[in-house]
């Protein structure tokens, strides 16, 4: 922000680096829409990079301000929202052996796809789409890591410094006209008592008239002042709260599985909506009672320096009392923000998962466990009550204090003829009006410390840099692509667990186009196979390929997108069937719903869907809570057929369907398992028999390799042991 109307924000915080932050950096760019799947084709069949896909901000090396093209909106956005000694992601691969080109090298720009040996380089395009969206800009997050929390603050309005900026004009015509009342109401004042004789109608109601018409104008600007606030205020907290999502789902898996949803959840709505009124709400009356302060007490000492001298001395003890109680609440609301947090997260577990808590008539534990945690929430407000309370009890006392000497030192100046009775009158309304205002500034301070505590575990969301790399890296070229898979002397341990290995030399050969079946004991690490080829989580040592390249250096968004998946439980979402299945695609809302009926028929889905009278509009419930297990399954199906990828990871439900069900879901995973390269964790002997290759998993490694009847030809063989021991799905 730049310019005189960043002054009533720079001197509210009283930040001079704050101030200098918003002098120097110009505004927020938006980028032009690209996709992951209008990168890659374009880039691989033509001889010139695309523009399409662009660089996050910030986060890759190079592409400074001079670069061509495109790069003039990047270098804008760089220079807004990047630290220049910031941490590269990119950096990460360095030593990964793929060779990384000279930003200037890049055609069009700092674009961040560029061609090196057959193969493209890709980051973060999804997300720059919806950058692109206006009054959404989820990439641009609103403050780097390591600012003060009021910069942080500031950086949050930024955008909206022309709104603002609006209504800080409205605001100081509104205030100038409502501290202007005290003064001219003087004035007449002084026309009745100095001339009680006199004929001072016509003078009186014309003072009245001009009076009343400034107080409509003044009324006015105060109306249009506090739409553009609160306007700006829910903008504010959309970006917010959109910037937080962004930061959520680029994290790490791991991550998910040290963090509690509810907290997560918490931090999206409670803390975001206490921050957002914190910066906005609360900061337009804040101005406000800050302006009508501060022209109170220059009108104060226009009327009578001398009472005003001697009144303002009672206002340093009152601004001590308002610090100290300033940093007890903000330590307080964090605390006050964390109890609720775990409230939350109690809440949504145990609702979400109301079936067990039924099952075992855990109705009144989860109810007395709730309300402790509630109760714990209830002890902080009350210590936060208690605090106000004094506080504004304090304040207010004060107030009618200054109130008292004034009319006291007043009484004796005009007992001296020093003050008339319309400027002693001025003079009380002013005190009146500074009162009320440093009330509200008071008010105002006490929520912009809640708001900076809530905002505390909010930055640390926003700043925190995923473990792995979310969306950048190689892509392969598209015509050589064949879809063989590798793993090479893997070693791995969940980060949550890392004293527990799971992997230990783990190797094993997908060849492209194969089917290879998976079976081990339970908990022997068969899911996390699928969890390291999806690149949820790295190996500690040795290699995962694809095509004889290292996945650590393929950009994983694109990894995943070759990639299907049908889970032993497919999860849907709570919207309509169509939908669920249209999600498999690369962008849903191109879909059409012929497409969608097509693949459920290939899926034997069609005809249990158009069944149901709302047909493929039904929608089914949270987690598809509203479907049998074989129908999510046939429906996973058919979403993964949508997505047409080279490789399948299947996760054979472990229960068996009915005898029809079974044959549907069984023709429909057939269908779809052709011509692709397939890695199944198998349950069903079926499914055993027709692998070209069974891969035995026993205690972190891969102990046997080869047909179903050469494994069971092995007397001794740990194949032929788990197939006596465990039992496997016949059908
Ligand atoms: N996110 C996680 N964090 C920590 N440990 C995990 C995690 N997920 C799984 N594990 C552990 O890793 C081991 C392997 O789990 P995995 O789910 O891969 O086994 P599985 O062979 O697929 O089992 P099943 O056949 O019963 O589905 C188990 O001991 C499990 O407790």
């Amino acid at each position: 922000m730049r310019g005189p109307q960043a002054w009533p924000l720079r001197l509210l915080l009283r930040r001079g680096p704050a101030a200098r932050a918003l002098g120097t950096r110009p505004p927020p760019t938006r980028l032009a829409p690209a996709r992951l799947g209008d990168a890659g084709p374009a880039l691989l069949e033509g001889g010139e990079a695309a523009r399409g896909p662009r660089c996050r901000a910030g986060r890759c090396p190079g592409g400074g301000p001079g670069s061509p093209a495109g790069g003039a909106g990047l270098a804008r956005l760089l220079a807004l929202w990047a630290r220049p000694s910031g941490p590269s992601r990119c950096g990460a691969l360095a030593g990964s052996g793929v060779p990384r080109l000279p930003r200037a090298a890049l055609p069009g720009g700092p674009a961040a796809v560029a061609r090196g040996g057959g193969e493209t380089w890709l980051r973060e395009p999804a997300l720059l789409a919806a950058a692109a969206t206006p009054g959404h800009d989820p990439l641009q997050r609103p403050m780097a890591a390591g600012r003060s929390e009021a910069q942080k603050l500031l950086r949050l309005a930024q955008p909206e410094r022309r709104r603002l900026a609006a209504a800080v004009g409205f605001l100081t015509v509104s205030s100038v006209i409502t501290m202007s009342a005290p003064f001219f109401l003087g004035k007449i004042i002084d026309v009745i008592y100095t001339n009680p004789s006199a004929d001072y109608s016509s003078s009186l109601t014309s003072l009245c008239l001009v009076l009343g018409g400034v107080f409509l104008c003044g009324a006015a600007a105060n109306a249009v002042r506090v739409y553009l606030m609160q306007t700006s205020g829910q903008r504010i907290v959309n970006r917010l709260r959109a910037s937080l999502f962004s930061s959520v789902l680029r994290q790490e898996v791991a991550f998910f599985d040290k963090t509690r949803t509810g907290e997560l959840i918490n931090r999206l709505s409670s803390d975001a909506a206490l921050l957002g009124r914190s910066v906005t709400e609360n900061l337009s009356d804040g101005l406000r009672a800050g302006a009508q302060a501060s022209i109170g007490v220059a009108m104060m000492f226009f009327v009578s320096p001398n009472l005003a001298t001697f009144v303002l001395s009672v206002v340093p003890p009152i601004s001590i009392l308002a610090v100290l109680y300033g940093r007890y609440l903000r330590k307080l609301t964090k605390v006050t923000q964390d109890s609720l947090a775990q409230a939350t997260q109690l809440a949504e577990e145990r609702i979400g998962n109301i079936r067990t808590v039924r099952a075992f008539g855990k109705e009144m534990t989860e109810i007395e466990k709730y309300t402790s945690k509630v109760d714990h929430v209830m002890q902080l407000a009350r210590k936060e009550a208690f605090a106000r309370a004094g506080f504004f009890g304090a304040t207010g006392l004060s107030g009618n204090l200054i109130v008292l000497s004034v009319l006291y030192k007043g009484g004796l100046l005009m007992g001296s003829a020093h003050m008339t009775v319309g400027e002693l009158s001025s003079f009380l309304m002013y005190a009146f009006w500074v009162g009320l205002s440093i009330g509200g500034l008071s008010s105002f301070y006490s929520e912009l410390m809640k708001g900076l505590g809530a905002g505390g575990r909010l930055w640390e969301l926003l700043e925190r840099e995923p473990e792995l790399p979310f969306n950048e890296g190689a892509i392969l070229n598209e015509k050589s692509f064949q879809g063989a898979l590798e793993f090479k002397n893997v070693h791995f341990a969940y980060p949550a667990r890392p004293e527990v290995p799971i992997f230990q030399d783990f190797s094993l050969s997908i060849p492209a186009g194969s089917i290879t079946a998976l079976v081990g004991p339970s908990g022997s690490g068969k899911s996390t196979v699928i969890s390291l080829l999806l690149r949820l989580y790295d190996p500690s040592a040795g290699t995962i390929s694809l095509d004889g390249r290292d996945i650590r250096q393929l950009n994983p968004v694109w990894l995943r997108s070759k990639i299907g998946t049908v889970s032993q439980e497919p999860i849907l979402f709570s919207c309509s069937i169509a939908e669920n299945i249209a999600y498999g695609a690369d962008d849903p809302s191109s879909v059409t719903a012929e497409q969608v009926e097509k693949v459920a028929g290939v899926a034997n889905a069609a005809a249990f869907i158009r069944h149901f009278p709302q047909g493929f509009n039904t929608v089914v419930g949270e987690k598809g809570v509203l479907l049998s297990g074989g129908q999510k399954q046939r429906i996973a199906i058919a979403r993964a057929l949508l997505k047409n990828p080279r490789i399948l990871l299947l996760d054979e439900a472990t229960s068996a369907l009915d005898a029809e069900n079974e044959y549907l879901v069984q023709q429909a995973l057939d269908r779809l398992m052709e011509g692709r390269t397939v890695f199944i964790i198998a349950h069903r002997l079926s499914t055993i028999k027709n692998a070209n290759m069974v891969a035995v998993l026993d205690q972190g490694k891969i102990t046997e390799c080869g047909k179903h009847e050469e494994l069971l030809s092995k007397p001794d063989g740990i194949y032929r042991k788990l197939m006596n021991k465990q039992s496997f799905i016949s059908a």
